[in-house]
């Protein structure tokens, strides 16, 4: 990673509940894509793995324990992020987890708006661009 400083390595959450809405948030205003909806996740710190990424993410904005054998990959998406992160252009890797299992009741920490969606929803809500793609695999 460090090799390639123009990427940006994101992870991100498919937690679906028992009727198989996913769960999305929308970008709080402090944030770059303010106003978007998108899953849960954030950037990959130095020195983690994606899952480790991933479930430290899910504590720090929904206040669940994921246990990363929980955790396993669907897909990923490759896009140029349509904004610039310290002034620099960056490539977004954006990996998609389904989270089959947590412990603890979602509250949202950073996000004001929050739902459930069926995947064919999705297609109402404004998503950044990387999304798109993912939410085409869901509706699969
Ligand atoms: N979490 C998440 N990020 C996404 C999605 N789609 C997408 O383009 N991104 C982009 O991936 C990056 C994730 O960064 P973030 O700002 O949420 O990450 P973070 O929680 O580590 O933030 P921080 O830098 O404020 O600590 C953002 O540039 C965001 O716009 C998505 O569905 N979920």
């Amino acid at each position: 990673m460090e090799k390639n400083p123009t990427s940006l390595w994101v992870v991100a959450a498919v937690m679906r509940d028992d009727k198989g809405r996913v769960f999305l948030q929308k970008r709080p205003e402090n944030k770059n894509l303010a106003g978007l909806w998108e899953f849960p996740g954030g950037k990959i710190d130095a020195g983690e793995t994606p899952e480790i990424a991933l479930a430290r993410e899910l504590y720090e904005e929904l206040s669940i324990h994921v246990r990363v054998e929980d955790i396993a990959p669907i897909t990923f998406a490759s896009e140029i992020l349509p904004v610039k992160i310290a002034g620099k252009a960056k490539h977004l890797i954006l990996l998609l987890f389904d989270v089959h299992k947590w412990n603890g009741e979602v509250i949202a920490t950073e996000s004001l708006e929050t739902g459930w969606f069926f995947p064919h929803e999705m297609d109402e809500l404004k998503m950044p661009p990387a999304d798109i793609p993912l939410v085409k695999f869901l509706q699969k």
